[in-house]
């Protein structure tokens, strides 16, 4: 994909490494933080990159702004929920983040957290600060031998595990795509879902926040937890229902709750925080010197990459993306939008069937089926578009492709509507069509191509041609009343006589 920034804006605290690599490499950025809805959304018609943290909101009406020139979206982090992916796909806007930056400060403040629980760290701490000698009043519980359910055994929630271990924890959890036998590697069992809860002495929690994990930890399973429980969480405020969970603190069902992030932030909730059996920090998961260097570094480099036309790391919402620059995807994906381009100046068909031949083609299959749509769309003169909002808008624009596979034979890509059907084969030098309506061609998609729809009369044609673009023609093909004429070079529309060679169509790439 071939994107050009010339403006980045940094709304959130970033390391100061971020900014410097960016402009090492040429590319102009402002810092600006602490910026409201308002200013956001003016900001966005000025800059065509944007860095964040968790604090900036991009919501789909800051990126449908009117003038929104954004063009890609990086979070300095993990959690990508304060930026609304389905607007950013929908207006062709990259959006990245630098998964396992800050993996580690998550685990071990999640850990730390634990141990502040299991023995009133915080609480002792303020005690003495306050004059007192309260030996009494602390007694702790040892972290050997309790049960730990993890909720969510991705980056962070399997590193907690294997440091609990090392203080005896069992270690139990759950996760929809982790079977039994991978969460068993590195110590984690799985048991059914309401025997985890009555079990478990901690529960902590290590999931995105999505639809299905909104509220997870409600009042119904905090019921069935073991009384006396106690719950962290690190990840992302949301999971838990705060309401019912100041009720089981309250009621003493939950017997302490560390938390780092919250609903909304900074927190309303003061009851909640502010009650004695929680301990309480402000969104610091990541907010260590090692994690923020190495995010603030691997975003600035993950936009340079962009910029470079280098292979994409960390793009969260157009994965078929991470592919399209590597080199030798380059003429599959050239080939497929090309055929897309031609098909579309033929055919006004909307039913349109692409197959992929090959195990290259069908290994990369989103990232073809995202570049024959782009070009089908450019050529039908759809605005904006691009190879991140490519489906969406053929969607919105009722354009349907069906996809056929053949993984045996040699690469290949054709793509057919009721009228025509084209296939090319990938190649390094020039993209070719090789066949038209099952008759062997050689038709070069190079700068141009002309297509003449059922000419009446060769030799007119061809005078037309060669006395209009000489040795511009790369090669002519005949093809069931058709005619393709590859050409090197540009062309104009108005060079051609209509009135001598018919309808015709001049299609530019
Ligand atoms: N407090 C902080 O400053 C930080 C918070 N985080 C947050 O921590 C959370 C976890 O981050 P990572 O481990 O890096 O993410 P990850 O993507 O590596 O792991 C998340 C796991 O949750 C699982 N999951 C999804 N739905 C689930 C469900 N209904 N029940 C159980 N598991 C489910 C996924 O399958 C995945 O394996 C994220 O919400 C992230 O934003 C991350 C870094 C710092
Ligand atoms: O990376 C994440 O998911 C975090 O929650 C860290 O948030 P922050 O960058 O500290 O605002």
């Amino acid at each position: 994909m071939d994107l050009k920034l010339t403006r980045v804006l940094i709304s959130d605290q970033a390391d100061p490494s971020c900014k410097s690599i960016l402009e090492e490499n040429g590319i102009k950025v402002d810092v600006k933080t602490g910026l409201s809805k308002e200013e956001l959304k003016k900001a966005v018609t000025e800059y065509d990159g944007l860095i964040v943290r968790s604090a900036t909101k991009v919501t789909a009406d800051v990126i449908n702004t009117p003038g929104c020139i954004l063009r890609i979206i990086g979070r300095a982090g993990t959690g990508v929920d304060n930026i609304d992916l389905d607007a950013a796909t929908n207006q062709g806007i990259i959006v990245m983040n630098t998964p396992g930056g800050n993996t580690i400060s998550a685990v071990e403040l999640t850990c730390f957290m634990m141990g502040c629980m299991a023995r009133s760290i915080p609480k002792a701490d303020a005690s003495m600060k306050a004059g007192r000698w309260d030996r009494k009043l602390f007694m702790g519980t040892e972290l050997m031998g309790k049960t730990l359910f993890i909720v969510g055994l991705g980056k962070i929630g399997r590193e907690v595990a294997i440091r609990m271990q090392s203080f005896g924890m069992r270690t139990i959890g759950y996760d929809p795509i982790i079977p039994a036998e991978a969460a068993a590697k590195f110590g984690v069992e799985v048991l059914s879902w309401d025997e985890m809860l009555a079990t478990a002495d901690y529960m902590t929690l290590h999931t995105p926040l999505l639809p299905e994990t909104r509220n997870l930890i409600n009042e119904e399973n905090i019921s069935k937890c073991k009384p006396g429980i106690k719950i962290l969480n690190c990840a992302r405020g949301g999971i838990i229902d705060e309401d019912a969970l100041y009720r089981g603190l309250v009621s003493g069902h939950v017997s302490g709750a560390a938390l780092d992030v919250y609903d909304v932030e900074p927190p309303k909730n003061e009851a909640l925080f502010k009650h004695e059996n929680v301990i309480a920090t402000p969104h610091l998961g990541a907010s260590t010197k090692e994690a923020q260097k190495r995010v603030a570094r691997e975003i600035a480099e993950q936009f340079v990459d962009v910029v470079k036309g280098r292979p994409l790391v960390g793009v969260v919402n157009a994965p078929s993306l991470v592919h399209a620059s590597s080199k030798h995807l380059v003429p599959y994906v050239s080939l497929a939008k090309k055929l897309g381009v031609v098909l579309a100046s033929i055919s006004k068909d909307k039913a349109l069937e692409m197959k992929l031949e090959g195990e290259t083609a069908n290994k990369y299959k989103s990232l073809l089926v995202s570049s024959v749509l782009f070009g089908i769309l450019m050529a039908r003169g759809i605005k904006d578009v691009n190879m991140v909002n490519a489906e969406c808008r053929a969607k919105e624009n009722k354009i349907a492709l069906t996809i056929t596979s053949c993984e045996q034979s040699s690469d290949k890509i054709s793509l057919a509507a009721r009228d025509i059907t084209l296939t090319g084969v990938p190649c390094h030098a020039t993209d070719i069509i090789t066949n038209i309506d099952g008759i062997d061609c050689n038709v070069s998609m190079g700068r141009c191509t002309l297509v003449v729809e059922a000419y009446t009369s060769r030799i007119d044609l061809l005078q037309e041609l060669s006395s209009k673009m000489g040795e511009k023609i790369e090669n002519i093909n005949f093809v069931k009343g058709r005619v393709f004429v590859g050409i090197q070079g540009e062309i104009q529309q108005e060079h051609l006589n209509s009135e001598k060679i018919g309808k015709f169509h001049l299609i530019t790439y």
